[in-house]
């Protein structure tokens, strides 16, 4: 099969897009997928996103998000994002989207170039002596330490992946340190791709509700550094957790492909 593809990279979280409103992949080709994902081997991606048709008239489209390891997993966030940008490219939008993913449905707007993406609202927030745990769409265990930049991030990364108290299922690994009241710098470990990627949008999303939640900013919009790039969350703290929560940030078209598989 000759396979039409586009890769798109959000802030260096790269992805696999495919227009799939004619249902030529299947969402069980486990194989296929971690193969276009291969860095060596195939196309080279951090996950691979899907833009299918909606099953909701009032959306403008679906996406089904699969990590590089060829699993459907849960929502991503810059993914979302890079997906709003293709769905524009296609023609399927204009500067305003709204749509659904596996956590539910997602508003989404782009202005000069920028694609902001409203994240689901968030109820919970553990917050533990030497971390805190949050759901934003995707599971997030968030560590606040000094000089990140000397860490290894795949190997302290696998050690809470892989840890017993994730034991089913397992997380996403962001180890955050403080920049100023309202900014942080922030390396991820990404679960399913099982390796540090240079940014992550539900795992930024996560860090900037956690350092509200645990007193390092009183601000509610936050800057986040990243090795990819600049990406900023703003979000309303209200009596029954966080509402409001917009993700913001570049998402290009890098090339079209086709592939063989
Ligand atoms: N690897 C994540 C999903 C993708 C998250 C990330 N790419 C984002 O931008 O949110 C997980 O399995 O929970």
């Amino acid at each position: 099969m000759k396979l039409t593809f586009y890769k798109y990279q959000g802030t260096g979280n790269d992805f696999v897009m495919i227009d799939n409103r004619d249902l030529i992949i299947s969402k069980n080709d486990t194989k296929l997928i971690n193969h276009l994902c291969d860095r060596k081997f195939g196309i080279g991606a951090d996950g691979l996103i899907l833009l299918e048709n909606p099953e909701d008239e009032k959306d403008d489209f679906k996406m089904v998000y699969f990590n590089a390891d060829g699993n459907e997993s849960s929502m991503c966030g810059n993914g979302g994002r890079c997906l709003v940008a293709f769905a524009r490219f296609l023609g399927i939008i204009e500067d305003t989207a709204r749509f659904t993913a596996i956590d539910g449905v997602h508003e989404a707007t782009v202005k000069n170039g920028i694609v902001s993406l409203k994240m689901q609202d968030v109820s919970e927030v553990s917050n533990n002596e030497d971390f805190l745990f949050l759901d934003t769409g995707s599971p997030h265990h968030v560590i606040f330490s000094e000089n990140i930049g000397l860490r290894d991030i795949k190997k302290d990364g696998a050690k809470v992946r892989y840890s017993e108290r994730y034991a089913n299922g397992g997380t996403n690994v962001n180890f955050v340190e403080p920049i100023s009241s309202d900014s942080f710098s922030v390396r991820t470990y990404e679960r399913g791709v099982e390796d540090e990627t240079l940014s992550c949008g539900t795992g930024v999303t996560a860090v900037a509700i956690a350092a509200y939640e645990s007193g390092k900013t009183t601000s509610e919009k936050v800057s986040l550094i990243t090795p990819g790039g600049d990406l900023s969350v703003r979000f309303k703290k209200s009596e029954n957790g966080y509402s409001d929560i917009w993700l913001s940030g570049p998402a290009e078209q890098v090339f079209k492909g086709e592939i063989i598989c």
